[in-house]
């Protein structure tokens, strides 16, 4: 190993009572909501298809111009409780805030720069008002913060000079009283979750990086901190020189994820996995025919492939410029919530299985017992499981049903029966299983 000055500040998982916390909450709901929710993808009567709180590189518009959007943020409809309710009724146990995106308009009232709510018709610290709401339902907040900031021009993409030094100096000093004023402002904040990390400039700043990490930490014991805001001395991000995961979980998994079969490395450290419903929309898009929009059923298999692999999913949500949700994302919440109220315990606290997995779904697992999630129902109306050498299957229920013959086939392979009459929808079978260690071994290997 090369010796690094910026590089993981820990080795292996964290396993105090804040990260088991992080880790245990598994399902988390993305807000992304800022100016770029008023355009919604049109601009000067153009819609683009890109991601809308993209806009404004996409329609070339300068920052200044940009900005007096701010005028026009006036969001009449917002209801921090009922955006609460909501969130508790989808089953989510933490909520990720965009703080502040790339435009570098703040939900908060910042001293540090004039882009903030506190100069828009709408007056209000309306992330005050989310936190205590969220916090008041039991739910966590997480802060999604962006270094990149399209409105300071402090901001370089790069240092290739004296100058770009001496500015982007200043602007780290800005950030870094943004991210102090955030910390003391809102103290019940669990996590930041750092984006726009991915210039020259910062990866030229690996230092800095490693100084906000300690910062947060220093300032709120026991937060979390993402992959994605580090860089180490030789600007590799994530992951350091010597291949160590940096933060406290990765934060690479946007918009995909790991292979079950291929990927199993991702179960040896924590990571936390975000989605869009459309292809690629995080902000409010006025038009969602634009692309594929998936069912409440694909983002449930999404979610449930993260915790069979052991990380977290954070499903996202734009609200409208109004501060009310489109139906899609009302009905979302909705489906996803009966299904969890019905099935959560398949997720909330729970990890790898370590099992092969099988056609029928995903298997995770809580201490002893194993939870099967069954997306797709075999012609056979038998699921094939194997199980790892020394661990036979005593029992299998379906969760708030009933209970499902299981047969031994072959040695660790069992027909689990599924239940008489088909749900018609995912459903989930917990496995009671026995670790006999030195059972007697009644198999013989075939002699080939
Ligand atoms: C969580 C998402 N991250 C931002 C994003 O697009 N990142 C990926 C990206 C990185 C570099 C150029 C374009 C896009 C999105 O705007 C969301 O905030």
């Amino acid at each position: 190993e090369i010796s690094l000055k910026y590089g993981a500040g820990r080795l292996g998982k964290r396993q105090d009572a804040d990260m088991k916390r992080f880790r245990d909450n598994r399902l988390g709901a993305f807000i992304h909501w800022g100016l770029y929710a008023i355009p919604g993808g049109e601009w000067n009567g153009e819609m683009y298809g890109g991601a809308a709180e993209w806009l404004k590189a996409w329609a070339k518009v300068p920052a200044d111009e940009w900005l007096k959007l701010m005028e026009q943020w006036n969001p009449t409809r917002f209801n921090p409780k009922a955006w609460a309710k909501m969130a508790k009724k989808m089953g989510v146990k933490y909520v990720k805030i965009t703080t502040k995106h790339h435009e570098g308009f703040c939900l908060w009232p910042s001293k540090y720069t004039q882009y903030t709510v506190a100069q828009t018709p709408y007056k209000k610290d309306i992330l005050g008002e989310m936190v205590k709401a969220y916090n008041d339902e039991g739910i966590d907040v997480h802060f999604y913060f962006s270094v990149l900031d399209w409105s300071h021009p402090d901001y370089r993409y790069d240092i290739k000079s004296e100058e770009d030094e001496i500015a982007f100096a200043r602007f780290l000093e800005f950030t870094d009283n943004q991210l102090k004023e955030l910390a003391t402002r809102y103290p019940t904040v669990k996590d930041f979750w750092f984006d726009g990390t991915w210039d020259a400039s910062i990866k030229k700043n690996g230092w800095w990086t490693a100084h906000v990490e300690q910062m947060l930490k220093e300032m709120l014991p026991g937060v979390t901190v993402n992959s994605r805001l580090r860089a180490d001395d030789y600007g590799k991000r994530h992951f350091d020189s010597n291949g160590h995961l940096m933060g406290d979980y990765e934060s690479a998994y946007e918009r995909r994820l790991p292979d079950p079969v291929k990927d199993l490395k991702v179960t040896r450290w924590d990571w936390e996995a975000c989605m869009t419903v459309p292809e690629n929309q995080w902000g409010y898009h006025k038009d969602w025919s634009l692309s594929y929009v998936k069912t409440p059923l694909e983002v449930l298999e999404r979610i449930v492939h993260a915790v069979s692999m052991g990380g977290n999913m954070v499903v996202n949500f734009g609200p409208q410029p109004d501060g009310d949700f489109r139906s899609e994302e009302k009905e979302l919440a909705d489906a996803v919530g009966r299904w969890m109220s019905v099935n959560g315990e398949c997720i909330y606290g729970c990890d790898y299985a370590g099992w092969d997995k099988q056609a029928w779904g995903y298997y995770t697992r809580k201490g002893k017992e194993v939870y099967m999630v069954v997306f797709n129902s075999p012609y056979s109306r038998h699921l094939v499981v194997k199980t790892p050498k020394d661990v036979k299957i005593t029992k299998a229920v379906v969760l708030n049903g009933k209970e499902v013959g299981v047969k031994e086939t072959a040695r660790n392979e069992y027909n689990v029966d599924m239940p008489a009459k088909d749900p018609g929808a995912p459903f989930v079978i917990k496995l009671q299983i026995e670790d006999n260690t030195n059972a007697a071994d009644k198999y013989r290997e075939a002699l080939t």
